[in-house]
């Protein structure tokens, strides 16, 4: 991780600290997110990677340090412009209006000054990728209120790559999927990083994080206490440190295979 990159769409946490409510959630967190890689951001419940993705998507403002995209102060950022370079998904996001799945993943060309009822040729091409992508083109008129957990969590990401931002952040998007669709949605999210964008993916699976990550940063009482390749740090020995269990690490022909197995004895 470099600070300052010359890339405009490399995204960068320079001594990060966010407070909330008052509390001190993140401190001292340097970070960069960079053009072509996948980033797993990992940690127990509570240790701040929504706060972490949140401050990195310009949705909550620093109290100490800075958030730089291609080495321009997030802060500086119209709010258009922001969303046309960072798209989000939230953990568990909902939608609140009956609207059809279709309309739904359309909402993800707004920032590009889409109408929704009038969708220019590009924005249509932009849908119908990203409904592609996540195998919900059978969902397209159906309202996204009568859907399953999974199948929405699928909407929702469709709607994110549909913005076609150079960033995309990730909350938990396949802690709802099935094993078959939680592939499917690692894989869309590796070919996106593979396309030139920088993807970052917050997630609780080990297993899924060693196969599919270029990089891993896992965040432990909001601060950053391990970044690198899966082999450097999903190690026996800082999956206990991280996470206070016991891990099976294995080396495969086909990649890294880390299990989480037992709580220490
Ligand atoms: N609005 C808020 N006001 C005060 N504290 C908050 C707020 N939102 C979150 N927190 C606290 O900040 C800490 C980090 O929360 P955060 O949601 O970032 O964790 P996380 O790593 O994403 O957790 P999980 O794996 O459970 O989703 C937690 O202790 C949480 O209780």
């Amino acid at each position: 991780m470099s600070a300052g990159t010359p890339s405009a769409h490399s995204l960068t946490a320079q001594d990060l600290a966010v407070s909330l409510a008052g509390r001190a959630i993140l401190s001292e967190v340097d970070c960069a997110l960079h053009p072509g890689e996948l980033l797993a951001l990992l940690g127990p419940n509570g240790a701040g990677k929504t706060t972490l993705v949140r401050a990195l998507a310009g949705l909550l403002p620093p109290a100490a340090g800075q958030v730089r995209l291609g080495g321009r102060d997030l802060a500086a950022l119209g709010r258009h412009e922001r969303a046309r370079a960072i798209a989000y998904l939230p953990q568990g996001g909902t939608v609140a209006w009956p609207l059809p799945v279709k309309a739904v993943v359309a909402l993800g060309r707004l920032p590009h000054g889409a109408e929704p009822d009038a969708l220019a040729p590009g924005d249509h091409a932009a849908v119908a990728r990203a409904m592609r992508a996540t195998d919900i083109e059978a969902l397209a008129e159906r309202s996204v209120l009568a859907l399953s957990g999974g199948e929405r969590a699928r909407v929702l990401l469709a709607r994110a790559l549909a913005v076609e931002a150079g960033v995309l952040l990730c909350d938990e998007p396949v802690a709802t999927l099935d094993p078959q669709h939680q592939l499917a949605v690692m894989d869309v999210l590796k070919a996106e990083a593979r396309q030139g964008r920088a993807v970052a993916v917050v997630m609780h699976d080990l297993a899924l994080a060693a196969r599919f990550a270029d990089r891993i940063a896992i965040l432990k009482g909001g601060r950053l206490v391990a970044q690198g390749a899966p082999r450097e740090v999903l190690t026996r020995a800082g999956v206990a440190h991280a996470f206070a269990v016991e891990a099976l690490v294995e080396e495969r022909d086909d990649g890294l295979l880390v299990l989480p197995w037992r709580l220490p004895r």
